[in-house]
């Protein structure tokens, strides 16, 4: 009997001396069907991407580089799993536009690679309009260099649209006089606090509070590895999504 092989997929990590990147390689490393062709670090030429043949670009690198990264991943044929920060609208609209250009390739921005925190996320969103106030608490350690977290601008996004989407009135807040950046900032209505501390890895609190009643929906990672069955779930299905998708819930069911 002939034994079918089948042909694993190419994947590059850039950043890949970094925190996350480093956990990526590993990753791909040990997954039968992926073969890691190029790691690359701040110093290496993007030329180096398309030399290697990478069929799908990771992206975990710093908010300055990313852009130009996954422009030149899809330039070059290359679908994109991103996990960088930095990821605003106007980046957004202008890769949404190069992407028509190239109508096969997928890029995926996961402003979080953890399923619970995609799930918390997603469950916040859903809740908040039965709330009379949301706040969100996220803490980081120390060597974060964003605030606050892109998980943190996604799910006050997603918090806005539901509860703008049934007419819910900004959360209550008598303030009038504050010290700077007491009451956090305000992502689209919804007010954000950022902790950054020795010995914390990545942490989301949001706050749903009514009449009488408080619901915390809280996420924790305590180690990246919680990141990589997203990173690899990403890895898995950014060919079969081509466009753009922000948010890994693009490719899970949630039934939301
Ligand atoms: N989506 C998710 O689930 C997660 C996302 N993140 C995000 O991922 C990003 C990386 O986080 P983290 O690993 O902690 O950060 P690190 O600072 O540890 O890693 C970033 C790495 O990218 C390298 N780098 C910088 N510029 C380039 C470039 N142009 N090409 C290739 N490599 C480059 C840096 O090199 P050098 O050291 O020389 O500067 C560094 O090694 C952040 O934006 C973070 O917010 C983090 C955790 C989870
Ligand atoms: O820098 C980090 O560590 C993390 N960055 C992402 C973010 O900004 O949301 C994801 C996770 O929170 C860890």
């Amino acid at each position: 009997m002939i034994e079918q092989l089948s042909v694993p997929t190419r994947v590059a990590v850039l950043g890949a001396n970094g925190r996350m990147g480093a956990e990526a390689v590993k990753a791909v490393e040990a997954a039968s069907d992926l073969l890691l062709v190029a790691a690359l670090g701040r110093g290496d030429s993007l030329d180096q991407l398309a030399a290697s043949g990478a069929h799908i670009v990771v992206d975990l690198t710093v908010p300055e580089s990313t852009e130009a990264n996954v422009r030149y991943a899809v330039e070059h044929g290359m679908h994109a799993v991103v996990g960088t920060t930095g990821w605003d609208a106007t980046r957004l609209a202008g890769l949404e536009a190069l992407l028509a250009e190239n109508p096969e390739t997928g890029v995926l921005i996961a402003p979080n690679f953890a399923l619970g925190s995609v799930l918390a996320s997603a469950f916040a969103a859903k809740a908040s309009k039965y709330f009379e106030s949301v706040e969100i608490i996220e803490l980081h350690h120390p060597e974060k260099v964003d605030a606050p977290s892109g998980t943190a601008v996604r799910t006050a996004q997603l918090i806005a649209a539901e509860r703008k989407a049934a007419d819910v009135p900004p959360s209550p807040d008598a303030t009038t006089s504050e010290l700077a950046g007491a009451r956090g900032c305000d992502v689209e209505g919804v007010r954000v606090h950022s902790v950054r501390l020795r010995g914390l890895v990545a942490h989301q609190e949001v706050l749903l509070g009514g009449p009488g009643e408080q619901l915390t929906l809280r996420h924790d990672s305590f180690d990246r590895a919680s990141f990589m069955p997203g990173v690899l779930l990403g890895v898995r299905n950014v060919a079969a999504h081509p466009g753009l998708t922000v948010g890994l819930d693009g490719y899970l069911d949630l039934g939301l």
